[in-house]
């Protein structure tokens, strides 16, 4: 089956961000929230990235304006009916993902393909509470989207051929990369990596650095673009907490447990660049460390 029309569930930053490489690849994109206020945010924030991408002349600023004409948005998520391919991309909480999931399914067509941009959870799980685990895989972009080559692919233990196939050829049309992920919690690209930002909060806890030091450090001594705790704040803590929480419970090594200072950071409301405060204050001119 030719997919042409993609539904996007959650227009937080990766939402806006799946829509916008999937309207430039030139497929048609029902962006779906909650909240309607999160839908008009998504729009105006494609419409700046698309902007800076005619600016930078990576794209023309006719398929600038065709890629938005491509993207409708709704508050009810049952109209992503009409759609060839779903990708969900709600809020990194299992309930969540699975009520959208009990709502959306009995208007999806036979054919449409059901996929999820978890982070770290079980694809097998979430497909089994579906009416269509053959259909059902793992589709995990890197945040930002537009930026980043990568998408990783998980297939459950259900999952057909066919649907990994047709999942492939979306990711080559969008000129990006797929790596075949294992369904184990977190994957290949979160397995590494949040242990490593989950450490930074311990190296940050126990006075090794601060937030500065940190960043810098592994900025200049290991050439990464972000500092872990930037990157973290980037990703969003919640985000990085409920991996953490993933890989702790899934795997049941100590080494994955989640550093108490990420949860108070969480539970203080302070999830980084989305909340405007985490590791640095983002609310003046520059971002400020609050530790
Ligand atoms: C949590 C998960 O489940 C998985 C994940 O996603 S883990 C996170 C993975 N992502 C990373 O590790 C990102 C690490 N950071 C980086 O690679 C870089 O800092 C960055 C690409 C984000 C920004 O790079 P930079 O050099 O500091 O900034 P800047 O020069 O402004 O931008 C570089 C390019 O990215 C583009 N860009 C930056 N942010 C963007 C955004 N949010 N949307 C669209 N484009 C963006 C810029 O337009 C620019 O494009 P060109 O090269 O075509 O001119
Ligand atoms: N942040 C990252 O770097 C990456 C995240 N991911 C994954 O992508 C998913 C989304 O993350 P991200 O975009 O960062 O999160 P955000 O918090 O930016 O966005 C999530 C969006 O989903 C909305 N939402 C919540 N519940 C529903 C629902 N029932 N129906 C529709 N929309 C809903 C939220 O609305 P409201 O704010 O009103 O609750 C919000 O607008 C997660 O599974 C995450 O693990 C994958 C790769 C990278």
């Amino acid at each position: 089956m030719e997919i042409k029309s993609v539904g996007v569930v959650g227009a937080g930053q990766m939402g806006n961000g799946i829509a916008h490489v999937m309207a430039v690849a030139g497929y048609d994109v029902l962006l779906n929230d909650i909240s309607g206020e999160a839908l008009e945010k998504a729009v105006a924030t494609i419409r700046k990235n698309l902007d800076r991408q005619v600016s930078r002349e990576k794209i023309a600023a006719e398929d600038r304006d065709a890629a938005m004409a491509r993207i409708r948005t709704t508050e009810t998520l049952t109209d992503l009916g009409e759609t060839d391919l779903v990708i969900e991309a709600a809020t990194e909480r299992e309930e969540v993902k699975n009520k959208i999931f009990e709502t959306l399914v009995p208007s999806l067509k036979p054919e449409t393909i059901l996929t999820s941009n978890t982070s770290s959870i079980s694809i097998t799980r979430l497909a089994s509470k579906t009416d269509r685990p053959e259909r059902f895989m793992g589709f995990h972009f890197m945040n930002p989207v537009p930026v980043m080559s990568l998408v990783e692919l998980i297939r459950g233990i259900a999952t057909d051929q066919e649907t990994y196939e047709a999942c492939l050829a979306v990711v080559d049309k969008l000129g990006k990369t797929a790596a075949s992920a294992e369904d184990f919690p977190a994957f290949i690209v979160n397995r590494i990596l949040m242990p490593m930002i989950n450490e930074a909060c311990y190296t940050l806890l126990e006075g090794v650095g601060n937030v500065r030091s940190i960043d810098e450090a592994m900025k200049l001594g290991a050439n990464h673009p972000m500092g872990p705790l930037e990157l973290a704040d980037f990703i969003g803590l919640d985000t990085c907490l409920a991996i953490m929480n993933v890989l702790h419970d899934g795997l049941g090594d100590t080494k994955y447990r989640p550093c108490p200072l990420l949860s108070k950071y969480v539970e203080a409301g302070w999830l980084g660049r989305k909340t405007k405060r985490g590791f640095y204050d983002y609310r003046g001119d520059e971002p400020v460390p609050t530790r």
